[in-house]
Protein backbone atom coordinates (compact mmCIF):
# COMPACT_ATOMS: atom_id res chain seq x y z
CA UNK A 1 0.00 0.00 0.00
CA UNK A 2 1.24 3.87 -0.88
CA UNK A 3 0.88 5.56 1.98
CA UNK A 4 2.41 8.72 1.21
CA UNK A 5 0.73 11.75 0.67
CA UNK A 6 2.52 14.44 -1.76
CA UNK A 7 2.25 18.28 -1.73
CA UNK A 8 1.91 19.90 -4.95
CA UNK A 9 5.74 21.05 -5.13
CA UNK A 10 6.43 16.93 -3.83
CA UNK A 11 4.43 16.15 -6.74
CA UNK A 12 5.76 18.13 -9.37
CA UNK A 13 9.05 17.53 -8.03
CA UNK A 14 8.30 13.59 -8.84
CA UNK A 15 7.05 14.76 -12.22
CA UNK A 16 10.66 16.80 -13.00
CA UNK A 17 12.63 13.75 -11.83
CA UNK A 18 10.55 11.18 -13.72
CA UNK A 19 11.08 13.07 -16.78
CA UNK A 20 14.67 13.42 -16.73
CA UNK A 21 14.67 10.35 -15.66
CA UNK A 22 13.22 9.11 -18.75
CA UNK A 23 11.55 7.32 -21.38
CA UNK A 24 8.25 9.46 -20.68
CA UNK A 25 8.52 13.39 -21.49
CA UNK A 26 6.45 15.85 -20.13
CA UNK A 27 3.78 15.00 -22.64
CA UNK A 28 3.88 11.20 -21.85
CA UNK A 29 3.06 11.87 -18.82
CA UNK A 30 -0.16 13.98 -19.17
CA UNK A 31 -1.11 11.34 -21.92
CA UNK A 32 -1.49 8.82 -19.14
CA UNK A 33 -2.88 11.50 -16.98
CA UNK A 34 -5.47 11.97 -19.92
CA UNK A 35 -6.39 8.38 -20.28
CA UNK A 36 -6.56 7.27 -16.56
CA UNK A 37 -9.27 10.09 -16.30
CA UNK A 38 -11.31 9.18 -19.72
CA UNK A 39 -10.93 5.37 -18.92
CA UNK A 40 -12.75 6.08 -15.73
CA UNK A 41 -15.39 8.22 -17.30
CA UNK A 42 -15.73 5.69 -19.40
CA UNK A 43 -16.42 2.88 -16.94
CA UNK A 44 -17.66 4.66 -14.01
CA UNK A 45 -20.41 6.38 -16.25
CA UNK A 46 -21.48 3.62 -18.59
CA UNK A 47 -24.57 5.82 -19.53
CA UNK A 48 -22.91 9.45 -20.66
CA UNK A 49 -23.20 10.06 -24.22
CA UNK A 50 -22.41 13.48 -23.88
CA UNK A 51 -19.96 15.27 -22.07
CA UNK A 52 -18.87 18.48 -21.05
CA UNK A 53 -15.04 18.78 -20.78
CA UNK A 54 -13.61 22.30 -18.97
CA UNK A 55 -10.34 23.14 -19.42
CA UNK A 56 -8.51 25.88 -18.20
CA UNK A 57 -5.26 27.19 -19.18
CA UNK A 58 -2.32 25.15 -17.34
CA UNK A 59 -1.35 21.67 -17.27
CA UNK A 60 -4.62 20.27 -15.66
CA UNK A 61 -6.18 21.84 -18.72
CA UNK A 62 -4.14 20.23 -20.54
CA UNK A 63 -5.10 16.78 -18.87
CA UNK A 64 -8.40 17.85 -20.05
CA UNK A 65 -7.87 18.00 -24.16
CA UNK A 66 -6.49 14.83 -23.76
CA UNK A 67 -10.00 13.50 -22.22
CA UNK A 68 -11.81 15.76 -24.58
CA UNK A 69 -9.75 13.49 -27.57
CA UNK A 70 -10.14 9.99 -26.24
CA UNK A 71 -13.56 10.34 -25.15
CA UNK A 72 -14.57 11.87 -28.88
CA UNK A 73 -12.52 8.63 -30.61
CA UNK A 74 -14.95 6.40 -27.86
CA UNK A 75 -17.61 7.72 -29.57
CA UNK A 76 -19.20 10.37 -27.37
CA UNK A 77 -20.42 13.73 -28.43
CA UNK A 78 -17.98 16.10 -26.27
CA UNK A 79 -18.44 19.29 -25.98
CA UNK A 80 -15.13 21.69 -24.84
CA UNK A 81 -15.09 24.92 -23.47
CA UNK A 82 -11.78 26.99 -22.09
CA UNK A 83 -10.95 29.42 -20.23
CA UNK A 84 -7.63 31.15 -21.57
CA UNK A 85 -5.16 29.50 -24.06
CA UNK A 86 -2.02 27.49 -22.79
CA UNK A 87 1.30 29.27 -23.12
CA UNK A 88 2.93 28.47 -26.58
CA UNK A 89 5.38 25.54 -26.48
CA UNK A 90 3.94 23.78 -23.33
CA UNK A 91 2.48 20.54 -23.05
CA UNK A 92 -0.82 21.85 -22.52
CA UNK A 93 -0.64 23.65 -25.86
CA UNK A 94 0.66 20.54 -27.60
CA UNK A 95 -2.29 18.69 -26.06
CA UNK A 96 -5.07 21.30 -27.10
CA UNK A 97 -3.48 21.14 -30.84
CA UNK A 98 -3.81 17.33 -30.68
CA UNK A 99 -7.31 17.42 -29.97
CA UNK A 100 -9.97 17.39 -32.97
CA UNK A 101 -12.47 19.97 -31.22
CA UNK A 102 -12.61 23.14 -31.43
CA UNK A 103 -12.98 24.51 -27.94
CA UNK A 104 -15.43 27.47 -26.96
CA UNK A 105 -15.16 30.12 -24.52
CA UNK A 106 -16.27 29.05 -20.77
CA UNK A 107 -18.38 32.06 -20.59
CA UNK A 108 -20.35 30.08 -22.81
CA UNK A 109 -20.75 26.72 -20.76
CA UNK A 110 -24.55 26.42 -19.57
CA UNK A 111 -24.56 22.23 -17.79
CA UNK A 112 -26.98 20.34 -19.91
CA UNK A 113 -29.47 17.90 -18.69
CA UNK A 114 -28.02 14.23 -18.44
CA UNK A 115 -24.26 15.62 -19.13
CA UNK A 116 -21.40 14.43 -16.83
CA UNK A 117 -18.83 17.63 -16.39
CA UNK A 118 -15.08 17.01 -16.46
CA UNK A 119 -13.12 19.78 -14.62
CA UNK A 120 -9.77 20.20 -15.74
CA UNK A 121 -9.68 23.74 -15.00
CA UNK A 122 -7.45 23.98 -11.99
CA UNK A 123 -5.59 21.16 -10.55
CA UNK A 124 -1.93 21.37 -8.42
CA UNK A 125 -1.37 25.48 -10.00
CA UNK A 126 -4.60 26.85 -8.34
CA UNK A 127 -2.58 29.61 -5.96
CA UNK A 128 -5.48 32.54 -5.51
CA UNK A 129 -8.87 32.61 -5.47
CA UNK A 130 -10.93 31.45 -8.10
CA UNK A 131 -13.66 34.19 -9.20
CA UNK A 132 -15.18 35.99 -12.95
CA UNK A 133 -16.16 33.02 -15.13
CA UNK A 134 -14.79 30.15 -13.60
CA UNK A 135 -17.16 30.99 -10.40
CA UNK A 136 -20.25 30.99 -12.74
CA UNK A 137 -19.06 27.52 -14.48
CA UNK A 138 -19.17 26.53 -10.55
CA UNK A 139 -21.76 27.94 -9.43
CA UNK A 140 -24.00 26.59 -12.35
CA UNK A 141 -23.04 23.50 -12.42
CA UNK A 142 -23.79 23.01 -8.81
CA UNK A 143 -27.16 24.52 -9.34
CA UNK A 144 -27.48 21.98 -12.20
CA UNK A 145 -26.46 19.21 -10.02
CA UNK A 146 -24.57 17.84 -12.90
CA UNK A 147 -22.31 15.12 -12.04
CA UNK A 148 -18.95 16.23 -11.86
CA UNK A 149 -15.49 13.85 -12.82
CA UNK A 150 -12.71 16.23 -11.24
CA UNK A 151 -8.91 15.67 -12.81
CA UNK A 152 -6.61 15.60 -9.99
CA UNK A 153 -8.70 17.75 -7.63
CA UNK A 154 -11.91 19.65 -7.96
CA UNK A 155 -10.88 23.46 -9.29
CA UNK A 156 -11.06 25.34 -6.11
CA UNK A 157 -9.80 23.34 -3.87
CA UNK A 158 -5.76 23.95 -2.78
CA UNK A 159 -4.31 20.77 -3.11
CA UNK A 160 -1.64 22.05 -0.39
CA UNK A 161 -4.48 22.98 2.43
CA UNK A 162 -8.19 21.34 1.46
CA UNK A 163 -9.13 24.71 1.85
CA UNK A 164 -11.84 26.36 -0.63
CA UNK A 165 -10.17 29.23 -2.52
CA UNK A 166 -13.32 31.30 -3.88
CA UNK A 167 -15.74 28.51 -4.70
CA UNK A 168 -14.92 25.18 -5.49
CA UNK A 169 -16.57 21.98 -7.67
CA UNK A 170 -18.11 19.51 -5.78
CA UNK A 171 -16.95 16.36 -7.70
CA UNK A 172 -18.69 13.00 -7.53
CA UNK A 173 -15.19 11.45 -8.41
CA UNK A 174 -11.70 12.86 -8.53
CA UNK A 175 -9.08 11.10 -10.30
CA UNK A 176 -5.80 12.19 -9.24
CA UNK A 177 -2.12 11.16 -10.17
CA UNK A 178 0.81 8.91 -8.14
CA UNK A 179 -0.55 10.05 -4.92
CA UNK A 180 -3.06 11.64 -2.89
CA UNK A 181 -2.72 15.16 -2.02
CA UNK A 182 -3.16 16.98 1.41
CA UNK A 183 -6.01 18.41 -0.14
CA UNK A 184 -7.82 14.99 -1.04
CA UNK A 185 -7.79 14.14 2.91
CA UNK A 186 -8.12 17.57 4.94
CA UNK A 187 -11.86 19.36 4.94
CA UNK A 188 -13.26 20.76 3.93
CA UNK A 189 -11.51 20.17 0.66
CA UNK A 190 -12.33 16.10 1.33
CA UNK A 191 -15.88 16.80 0.75
CA UNK A 192 -15.92 18.14 -2.53
CA UNK A 193 -13.67 15.51 -3.90
CA UNK A 194 -15.81 12.98 -3.59
CA UNK A 195 -14.71 9.40 -4.41
CA UNK A 196 -11.06 9.97 -5.01
CA UNK A 197 -8.73 7.25 -7.10
CA UNK A 198 -5.31 7.56 -7.76
CA UNK A 199 -4.09 6.23 -10.97
CA UNK A 200 -0.84 5.04 -11.59
CA UNK A 201 0.66 7.79 -14.50
CA UNK A 202 4.28 5.53 -14.42
CA UNK A 203 6.23 7.48 -11.67
CA UNK A 204 8.47 4.81 -10.00
CA UNK A 205 7.96 4.35 -6.26
CA UNK A 206 12.11 4.96 -5.97
CA UNK A 207 11.30 8.99 -7.64
CA UNK A 208 8.14 9.13 -4.99
CA UNK A 209 11.11 7.74 -2.14
CA UNK A 210 13.86 10.31 -3.34
CA UNK A 211 11.69 13.39 -2.51
CA UNK A 212 11.61 12.34 0.93
CA UNK A 213 7.63 12.80 1.70
CA UNK A 214 6.80 13.15 5.57
CA UNK A 215 3.04 12.84 5.44
CA UNK A 216 1.16 9.97 4.94
CA UNK A 217 -2.52 8.66 5.07
CA UNK A 218 -2.54 7.34 8.34
CA UNK A 219 -3.80 3.26 7.73
CA UNK A 220 -2.59 0.43 9.52
CA UNK A 221 0.43 -0.07 7.12
CA UNK A 222 1.64 2.69 8.37
CA UNK A 223 2.13 1.28 12.26
CA UNK A 224 1.14 -2.64 12.05
CA UNK A 225 4.82 -3.51 12.66
CA UNK A 226 5.11 -1.71 15.88
CA UNK A 227 1.56 -2.83 17.21
CA UNK A 228 2.20 -4.40 20.63
CA UNK A 229 3.00 -8.41 20.71
CA UNK A 230 3.50 -10.31 23.88
CA UNK A 231 6.15 -13.44 25.13
CA UNK A 232 4.18 -16.57 26.28
CA UNK A 233 5.54 -15.73 30.07
CA UNK A 234 4.28 -12.34 30.30
CA UNK A 235 2.18 -11.17 32.93
CA UNK A 236 0.01 -7.78 33.54
CA UNK A 237 3.09 -5.41 34.41
CA UNK A 238 5.61 -6.49 32.01
CA UNK A 239 2.09 -6.21 29.49
CA UNK A 240 2.13 -2.44 30.75
CA UNK A 241 1.12 -0.46 33.55
CA UNK A 242 -1.45 2.38 32.82
CA UNK A 243 -1.97 5.57 35.67
CA UNK A 244 -4.93 8.22 35.32
CA UNK A 245 -4.97 10.81 37.08
CA UNK A 246 -8.89 11.84 38.32
CA UNK A 247 -10.20 14.54 38.60
CA UNK A 248 -12.73 15.50 42.00
CA UNK A 249 -16.02 14.07 42.81
CA UNK A 250 -17.75 15.64 40.41
CA UNK A 251 -15.32 15.23 37.50
CA UNK A 252 -14.38 11.34 37.28
CA UNK A 253 -16.24 9.78 34.52
CA UNK A 254 -14.08 10.87 32.03
CA UNK A 255 -10.77 9.63 33.15
CA UNK A 256 -12.47 6.42 34.01
CA UNK A 257 -13.47 6.56 30.02
CA UNK A 258 -9.62 6.63 28.94
CA UNK A 259 -8.71 3.87 31.67
CA UNK A 260 -11.54 1.55 30.32
CA UNK A 261 -10.07 2.25 27.08
CA UNK A 262 -6.45 1.97 27.84
CA UNK A 263 -7.35 -1.46 29.78
CA UNK A 264 -9.08 -2.78 25.98
CA UNK A 265 -6.32 -1.36 24.24
CA UNK A 266 -3.84 -3.99 25.69
CA UNK A 267 -2.49 -2.84 28.84
CA UNK A 268 -2.19 -5.20 31.43
CA UNK A 269 -3.04 -3.00 34.41
CA UNK A 270 -4.42 -0.04 34.87
CA UNK A 271 -4.59 2.33 38.11
CA UNK A 272 -6.63 5.06 38.67
CA UNK A 273 -5.09 7.95 41.09
CA UNK A 274 -7.98 9.55 42.87
CA UNK A 275 -8.05 12.46 45.24
CA UNK A 276 -9.31 11.28 49.18
CA UNK A 277 -12.45 13.43 47.82
CA UNK A 278 -13.41 11.18 44.74
CA UNK A 279 -12.06 7.81 46.38
CA UNK A 280 -15.46 6.47 47.03
CA UNK A 281 -17.11 7.88 43.49
CA UNK A 282 -14.30 6.53 41.75
CA UNK A 283 -14.75 2.98 43.99
CA UNK A 284 -18.30 2.68 43.37
CA UNK A 285 -17.83 2.20 39.65
CA UNK A 286 -14.91 0.37 38.94
CA UNK A 287 -14.01 -3.45 38.81
CA UNK A 288 -11.05 -4.30 36.91
CA UNK A 289 -9.38 -1.20 37.15
CA UNK A 290 -7.13 -0.41 39.81
CA UNK A 291 -7.93 2.80 42.32
CA UNK A 292 -5.11 4.21 44.98
CA UNK A 293 -5.74 7.11 46.61
CA UNK A 294 -3.25 9.99 45.79
CA UNK A 295 -3.51 13.55 46.63
CA UNK A 296 0.08 14.92 45.80
CA UNK A 297 2.85 14.99 42.91
CA UNK A 298 5.07 13.29 45.50
CA UNK A 299 2.29 10.45 45.69
CA UNK A 300 2.09 10.51 42.32
CA UNK A 301 5.99 9.87 41.64
CA UNK A 302 6.13 7.52 44.27
CA UNK A 303 3.58 5.01 42.93
CA UNK A 304 5.29 5.52 39.54
CA UNK A 305 8.18 4.51 40.56
CA UNK A 306 6.87 1.52 42.48
CA UNK A 307 4.98 0.16 40.20
CA UNK A 308 6.80 0.90 36.81
CA UNK A 309 4.19 2.81 35.57
CA UNK A 310 4.96 2.86 31.77
CA UNK A 311 2.23 5.50 31.10
CA UNK A 312 0.22 8.19 32.01
CA UNK A 313 -3.24 9.75 30.82
CA UNK A 314 -3.06 13.06 32.49
CA UNK A 315 -6.12 15.47 32.06
CA UNK A 316 -10.08 14.43 31.59
CA UNK A 317 -11.70 16.36 34.30
CA UNK A 318 -8.67 17.83 35.86
CA UNK A 319 -9.43 21.30 36.48
CA UNK A 320 -7.74 23.88 34.03
CA UNK A 321 -5.74 25.86 36.41
CA UNK A 322 -1.75 26.56 37.53
CA UNK A 323 -1.98 23.89 40.26
CA UNK A 324 -2.61 21.06 37.48
CA UNK A 325 0.36 22.46 34.98
CA UNK A 326 2.33 22.68 37.92
CA UNK A 327 2.07 18.96 39.22
CA UNK A 328 2.22 18.04 35.16
CA UNK A 329 5.25 19.75 35.23
CA UNK A 330 6.67 18.23 38.44
CA UNK A 331 5.82 14.42 37.00
CA UNK A 332 7.66 15.31 33.58
CA UNK A 333 10.51 17.09 35.32
CA UNK A 334 11.42 14.43 38.26
CA UNK A 335 13.09 11.58 36.07
CA UNK A 336 10.89 8.79 35.74
CA UNK A 337 9.92 9.25 32.07
CA UNK A 338 7.00 7.18 31.69
CA UNK A 339 4.94 7.99 28.43
CA UNK A 340 2.93 10.39 28.92
CA UNK A 341 -0.84 11.60 27.22
CA UNK A 342 -1.56 15.15 27.81
CA UNK A 343 -5.51 15.79 27.02
CA UNK A 344 -8.21 17.95 27.80
CA UNK A 345 -8.44 20.53 30.78
CA UNK A 346 -4.75 20.00 31.24
CA UNK A 347 -4.16 21.24 28.17
CA UNK A 348 -5.70 24.45 28.83
CA UNK A 349 -4.23 24.84 32.34
CA UNK A 350 -0.92 24.31 30.38
CA UNK A 351 -1.93 27.79 27.98
CA UNK A 352 -1.80 29.65 31.16
CA UNK A 353 2.09 29.31 31.34
CA UNK A 354 2.91 27.76 27.63
CA UNK A 355 6.82 28.98 27.46
CA UNK A 356 7.00 27.23 31.39
CA UNK A 357 5.71 24.33 30.11
CA UNK A 358 7.42 23.97 26.39
CA UNK A 359 10.57 24.30 28.16
CA UNK A 360 9.96 21.41 30.42
CA UNK A 361 8.58 19.35 27.20
CA UNK A 362 11.52 19.90 25.74
CA UNK A 363 14.15 18.58 28.10
CA UNK A 364 11.43 15.41 28.88
CA UNK A 365 12.94 12.02 27.70
CA UNK A 366 10.19 10.10 27.85
CA UNK A 367 7.39 9.47 24.95
CA UNK A 368 5.01 12.59 25.09
CA UNK A 369 1.88 13.19 23.44
CA UNK A 370 -0.62 15.97 22.87
CA UNK A 371 -4.34 15.27 21.95
CA UNK A 372 -6.08 18.88 21.75
CA UNK A 373 -9.62 19.93 19.91
CA UNK A 374 -9.46 22.89 17.87
CA UNK A 375 -10.62 24.84 20.56
CA UNK A 376 -7.78 22.97 23.42
CA UNK A 377 -4.89 23.92 20.62
CA UNK A 378 -6.10 27.78 20.20
CA UNK A 379 -5.69 28.19 23.86
CA UNK A 380 -1.85 26.97 24.03
CA UNK A 381 -0.88 27.66 20.10
CA UNK A 382 -2.94 31.02 19.72
CA UNK A 383 -0.28 32.47 16.96
CA UNK A 384 -0.41 29.33 15.12
CA UNK A 385 -4.37 28.63 15.06
CA UNK A 386 -4.52 32.23 13.88
CA UNK A 387 -2.17 31.47 10.87
CA UNK A 388 -3.61 30.99 7.06
CA UNK A 389 -1.53 27.36 6.98
CA UNK A 390 -3.33 24.29 6.65
CA UNK A 391 -4.24 21.78 9.51
CA UNK A 392 -1.20 19.74 8.80
CA UNK A 393 1.06 22.82 8.79
CA UNK A 394 -0.31 23.40 12.06
CA UNK A 395 0.02 20.44 13.78
CA UNK A 396 3.56 20.10 12.97
CA UNK A 397 4.47 23.38 13.94
CA UNK A 398 2.90 22.96 17.15
CA UNK A 399 4.69 19.22 17.49
CA UNK A 400 7.67 20.83 17.03
CA UNK A 401 7.12 24.08 19.69
CA UNK A 402 6.18 21.23 22.31
CA UNK A 403 8.58 18.77 21.47
CA UNK A 404 5.85 15.83 21.77
CA UNK A 405 3.71 14.19 19.26
CA UNK A 406 0.31 16.44 18.77
CA UNK A 407 -2.74 14.64 18.16
CA UNK A 408 -4.83 17.64 16.87
CA UNK A 409 -8.56 16.19 16.71
CA UNK A 410 -11.66 16.70 14.24
CA UNK A 411 -13.07 15.01 11.26
CA UNK A 412 -10.02 15.06 9.80
CA UNK A 413 -7.46 14.55 12.80
CA UNK A 414 -3.66 14.97 11.77
CA UNK A 415 -1.06 13.58 14.04
CA UNK A 416 2.68 15.58 13.82
CA UNK A 417 5.87 14.14 14.81
CA UNK A 418 8.73 16.59 16.19
CA UNK A 419 10.58 14.68 13.37
CA UNK A 420 8.48 16.14 10.55
CA UNK A 421 6.80 12.80 10.22
CA UNK A 422 2.53 13.41 9.72
CA UNK A 423 -0.57 11.41 9.26
CA UNK A 424 -3.85 12.88 8.32
CA UNK A 425 -6.69 10.37 9.49
CA UNK A 426 -9.37 9.47 6.93
CA UNK A 427 -11.73 7.03 8.61
CA UNK A 428 -13.31 9.41 11.23
CA UNK A 429 -16.55 9.41 11.27
CA UNK A 430 -19.66 12.09 13.26
CA UNK A 431 -20.69 8.79 15.22
CA UNK A 432 -17.84 10.14 16.97
CA UNK A 433 -19.23 13.60 17.92
CA UNK A 434 -20.37 12.38 21.65
CA UNK A 435 -19.25 13.68 24.93
CA UNK A 436 -16.09 11.93 26.40
CA UNK A 437 -15.04 10.33 22.95
CA UNK A 438 -11.86 12.09 23.16
CA UNK A 439 -11.18 10.82 26.76
CA UNK A 440 -11.54 6.98 24.90
CA UNK A 441 -8.77 8.27 22.56
CA UNK A 442 -6.28 9.34 24.83
CA UNK A 443 -6.62 6.23 27.05
CA UNK A 444 -6.59 4.16 23.66
CA UNK A 445 -2.88 6.21 23.18
CA UNK A 446 -2.03 5.49 26.93
CA UNK A 447 -2.78 1.67 26.29
CA UNK A 448 -0.38 1.42 23.64
CA UNK A 449 2.39 3.49 24.80
CA UNK A 450 2.37 1.04 27.87
CA UNK A 451 3.18 -1.84 26.03
CA UNK A 452 6.03 -0.22 23.93
CA UNK A 453 4.76 1.10 20.80
CA UNK A 454 6.65 4.51 19.83
CA UNK A 455 4.54 7.56 20.34
CA UNK A 456 3.80 8.62 16.83
CA UNK A 457 2.87 4.79 16.04
CA UNK A 458 0.90 4.81 18.65
CA UNK A 459 -0.56 8.00 18.26
CA UNK A 460 -1.93 6.70 14.53
CA UNK A 461 -3.15 3.88 15.74
CA UNK A 462 -5.22 5.26 18.40
CA UNK A 463 -6.89 7.68 16.08
CA UNK A 464 -7.51 4.57 13.84
CA UNK A 465 -8.71 2.10 16.31
CA UNK A 466 -10.99 4.82 17.66
CA UNK A 467 -12.81 5.34 14.52
CA UNK A 468 -13.28 1.91 13.83
CA UNK A 469 -14.18 0.76 17.04
CA UNK A 470 -17.18 3.65 16.38
CA UNK A 471 -18.02 2.31 12.87
CA UNK A 472 -18.16 -0.90 14.17
CA UNK A 473 -21.00 0.28 16.67
CA UNK A 474 -22.88 2.62 14.17
CA UNK A 475 -25.90 5.19 15.13
CA UNK A 476 -26.61 5.08 18.90
CA UNK A 477 -23.03 4.62 20.46
CA UNK A 478 -22.30 6.70 23.25
CA UNK A 479 -18.46 7.07 24.08
CA UNK A 480 -18.91 4.38 27.09
CA UNK A 481 -19.51 2.01 24.74
CA UNK A 482 -16.08 2.29 23.13
CA UNK A 483 -13.83 0.69 24.66
CA UNK A 484 -16.02 -2.75 24.75
CA UNK A 485 -15.72 -2.60 20.75
CA UNK A 486 -12.31 -2.41 20.94
CA UNK A 487 -11.49 -6.15 21.05
CA UNK A 488 -13.01 -6.56 17.46
CA UNK A 489 -11.18 -3.95 15.99
CA UNK A 490 -8.02 -5.57 17.70
CA UNK A 491 -8.81 -8.83 16.32
CA UNK A 492 -9.63 -7.78 12.52
CA UNK A 493 -5.70 -5.78 12.93
CA UNK A 494 -4.22 -9.20 14.13
CA UNK A 495 -6.13 -11.05 11.79
CA UNK A 496 -4.26 -9.29 8.91
CA UNK A 497 -0.75 -9.50 10.69
N1 LIG B 1 4.24 17.11 -15.91
C1 LIG B 1 3.40 17.45 -14.97
O1 LIG B 1 3.70 18.33 -14.14
C2 LIG B 1 2.08 16.83 -14.96
C3 LIG B 1 1.00 17.54 -14.44
N2 LIG B 1 -0.25 17.11 -14.59
C4 LIG B 1 -1.39 18.00 -14.44
O2 LIG B 1 -0.94 19.32 -14.31
C5 LIG B 1 -1.62 19.99 -13.28
C6 LIG B 1 -0.81 21.11 -12.73
O3 LIG B 1 -0.57 21.94 -13.79
P1 LIG B 1 -0.08 23.43 -13.60
O4 LIG B 1 1.07 23.44 -12.69
O5 LIG B 1 0.14 23.96 -14.95
O6 LIG B 1 -1.29 24.11 -12.86
P2 LIG B 1 -2.87 24.22 -13.18
O7 LIG B 1 -3.58 23.51 -12.09
O8 LIG B 1 -3.16 23.80 -14.56
O9 LIG B 1 -3.15 25.76 -12.98
C7 LIG B 1 -2.20 26.71 -13.41
C8 LIG B 1 -2.81 27.69 -14.34
O10 LIG B 1 -3.97 28.22 -13.75
C9 LIG B 1 -3.82 29.62 -13.56
N3 LIG B 1 -4.47 29.94 -12.29
C10 LIG B 1 -4.21 29.40 -11.07
N4 LIG B 1 -5.11 29.82 -10.17
C11 LIG B 1 -5.97 30.64 -10.85
C12 LIG B 1 -7.13 31.38 -10.48
N5 LIG B 1 -7.60 31.35 -9.23
N6 LIG B 1 -7.76 32.11 -11.42
C13 LIG B 1 -7.30 32.14 -12.68
N7 LIG B 1 -6.21 31.46 -13.09
C14 LIG B 1 -5.55 30.72 -12.19
C15 LIG B 1 -2.36 29.90 -13.63
O11 LIG B 1 -2.25 31.20 -14.12
P3 LIG B 1 -1.03 32.18 -13.75
O12 LIG B 1 -0.81 32.03 -12.26
O13 LIG B 1 0.11 31.68 -14.54
O14 LIG B 1 -1.55 33.51 -14.12
C16 LIG B 1 -1.90 28.84 -14.62
O15 LIG B 1 -2.13 29.26 -15.93
C17 LIG B 1 -1.93 18.91 -12.30
O16 LIG B 1 -3.01 19.28 -11.47
C18 LIG B 1 -2.23 17.76 -13.21
O17 LIG B 1 -3.60 17.81 -13.60
C19 LIG B 1 -0.50 15.85 -15.29
O18 LIG B 1 -0.62 16.16 -16.61
C20 LIG B 1 0.62 14.89 -15.07
C21 LIG B 1 1.91 15.47 -15.49
N1 LIG C 1 -17.58 15.05 13.05
C1 LIG C 1 -16.60 14.24 13.48
N2 LIG C 1 -16.09 13.33 12.64
C2 LIG C 1 -15.09 12.51 13.07
N3 LIG C 1 -14.55 12.53 14.31
C3 LIG C 1 -15.03 13.42 15.18
C4 LIG C 1 -16.06 14.33 14.81
N4 LIG C 1 -16.32 15.10 15.89
C5 LIG C 1 -15.50 14.69 16.88
N5 LIG C 1 -14.72 13.68 16.45
C6 LIG C 1 -13.71 12.95 17.24
O1 LIG C 1 -14.28 12.66 18.51
C7 LIG C 1 -13.34 12.91 19.55
C8 LIG C 1 -13.89 14.05 20.43
O2 LIG C 1 -12.95 14.43 21.37
P1 LIG C 1 -13.15 15.70 22.30
O3 LIG C 1 -13.49 16.88 21.47
O4 LIG C 1 -11.98 15.77 23.18
O5 LIG C 1 -14.46 15.32 23.10
P2 LIG C 1 -14.66 14.96 24.64
O6 LIG C 1 -13.93 16.03 25.41
O7 LIG C 1 -16.15 15.03 24.84
O8 LIG C 1 -14.11 13.62 24.87
C9 LIG C 1 -12.03 13.25 18.86
O9 LIG C 1 -11.29 12.07 18.68
C10 LIG C 1 -12.48 13.80 17.51
O10 LIG C 1 -11.49 13.62 16.52
K1 LIG D 1 -9.56 20.16 -11.80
Amino acid sequence: MRLEVLTPAEMSECDRRTIAAGPLDGYGLMLRAGQAVASTALSRYPGASRVDVLCGPGNNGGDGYVVAEILRRSGIEVALFAEGSPKKGTDAARARTDCRIEPRPLAEYAPTKGNLVVDAIFGAGLDRPVSGTVMRAIEFTAEARAPVLAVDLPSGVSGETGKILGTAFSAELTVTFARLKPGHLLLPGRTNCGEVIVADIGIPDSVVASVGPKCFENRPDLWRKTLPSWAVDVHKYSRGHVAAFSGGPSATGAVRLSALAAARAGAGAVTLLSPSAALLVNAAHLTSIMLRRCDSGVEALDFISDRRVRAIVFGPGLAPEEPTAAMLRELLGAGENPAVVVDASAITALALDPEGFFEVSAAYEGPLVLTPHEGEFARLFPDLAAQSGSKLERARLAAQRASAVVLLKGPDTVIASPDGRAAINFNGTPLLATAGSGDVLSGIIAGLLAQGMPAFEAACAAAWMHAEAARSLGPGLIADDLPGALPGVLGNLEAGR
